[in-house]
Parts: structure tokens; sequence; C-alpha cells
């Protein structure tokens, strides 16, 4: 991979604040990072926000205000009054089961991901790129763990993204299949230009996937 251009913007810039309240309780989510590389981790003990992090990202939560700007794109600014919707801000979301849709083919997960009728095109070249091409008429409940996290990621992939949010994906997986998926994810990665913000609470996962790392702790940066 080619090292950051310096005159670039950086890939993310993110300043996200929102208050989340459930009768008594309430969560104060106050993150502000920026970062250069391709690849960002965001670590974190559990409930420091980090999916909140990330639907704030995606556009799925309303109450967020601050910045977010992709490659110096910007999806929220509210200063500015600018707040695109979730399915204007081109994002692909994997979350940690895969999510894939039961009732429709791999194929068919593919197509939904992609409208655009230059997104349909590339649909076969992902489904070689992640060695699923045999399994196109599969349905989700019969594909292998790491079958379907091919599908997921090639899915995501399929929508054209400008950024892609990984949300735990490796954490549904026992220990043996964790590591070779984790090794895998890393290849599949690494031949995608798309910049990629990834959750996990995993050191591995950070030291095979991630060039930079983003540490939360109660809804604030600390590192
Ligand atoms: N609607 C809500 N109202 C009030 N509090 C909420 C709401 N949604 C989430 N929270 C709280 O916000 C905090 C952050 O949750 P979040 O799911 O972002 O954490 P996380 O870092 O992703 O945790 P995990 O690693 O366990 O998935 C938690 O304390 C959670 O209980």
């Amino acid at each position: 991979m080619n090292p950051p251009d310096p005159l670039a913007p950086p890939v993310l810039e993110l300043h996200v604040r929102a208050t989340l309240r459930a009768g008594e309780r309430h969560f104060a989510l106050d993150a502000a990072f920026e970062s250069r590389a391709m690849r960002t981790a965001l670590l974190g003990a559990s409930g420091s926000g980090k999916s909140t992090l990330l639907q704030a990202v995606a556009g799925l939560l309303p109450e967020a205000r601050g910045h977010v700007r992709v490659q110096g794109r910007s999806l929220m600014d509210s200063q500015a009054g600018v707040n695109l919707p979730a399915r204007l801000r081109r994002i692909g979301y994997v979350f940690q089961d895969y999510a894939l849709f039961p009732h429709m083919s791999v194929l068919q997960n593919l197509r939904f991901g992609a409208r655009e009728p230059e997104a349909r095109a590339q649909i076969d070249s992902l489904l070689q790129r992640f060695d699923i091409e045999a399994l196109r008429d599969a349905m989700p409940r019969s594909l292998s763990g790491g079958q379907r996290q091919r599908v997921a990621l090639a899915r995501a992939l399929a929508a054209q993204p400008r950024l892609l949010l990984l949300d735990e994906p490796l954490s549904a997986l026992d220990t043996a299949l964790r590591t070779r998926l984790r090794a895998e994810l890393a290849q599949m990665l690494s031949r995608v230009p798309v910049p990629v913000l990834i959750v996990t609470h995993d050191p591995q996962d950070v030291q095979a996937l991630a060039q930079a790392v983003v540490e939360l702790d109660a809804g604030r940066v600390v590192g």
C-alpha cells in the first residue's frame, strides 16, 4: 500500500456529539478524531460507545451533531446545515452477525446492495474476487461462517461505498475460525481501495486489520 499523501485531506475527520436517553439512564457521546490511515480500528470496553459512533457515521442516529468527513467529503456538518440521510451516504455496514437477508440467495443479497447499473455490472467480479461464485444460488443458512463473512463483505462493497464500517466482524466465530478469517479479511481489505473503520475488542484484530487505532472510553476518545 502507498504511504499517505501529506497534501490529501485526512481519510476520516470526525466529531460526533449525541446524548442518548432511556428512562433514568443516559449516555453522552462526544468523540473527536482524525485519521490519515485507510484502515482505522475503534477500540474500547463494552458500553464505551463504539456502536453508537458507527450509527452516527452511517446516518442512523438522528440526535447526532458535529461533523463527519470522509476523504474531504462532508456527510454531516451541523454548523453548515449538512446532514445527508443514510441512503445517500454510500456507507457499507457489516454487522457482527453479517445480517444477510435469509430469504434471498447470495446473488440476490449482492444485487440488493447494488442499485446503480454500474454497481450491478461489478457483481460478477465481486463474486470472483471473494471466491463465492459457486455459491451464487445458495441461501445464507446453508453457508459456513467464513462464507457468510465473504458474502457480507461482498454485499457491502457491491454498493460502491465511500466508507466501510465493520462492527466486530469476527466476534461470532470460535477461536480457530476467527484466526483463519482474520487473515482472510486482512487480505481482502488490502485489495479494496475503500476507507475502513472497524470496531473490535481484540488487539489481534487491530494488529492484523488496521494501521491506526482510536480508543473510546465512556463516549470520549482517550487515545
Ligand atoms: N437508546 C439509548 N438510551 C440510553 N442509553 C443507550 C441507548 N443506546 C445505547 N445506550 C448506552 O450507550 C452506551 C454505549 O453503547 P454502545 O452500544 O455504543 O457501546 P459499545 O461500545 O458498542 O458496546 P459493546 O462493545 O458492548 O457493543 C451504553 O452504556 C448503552 O447502554
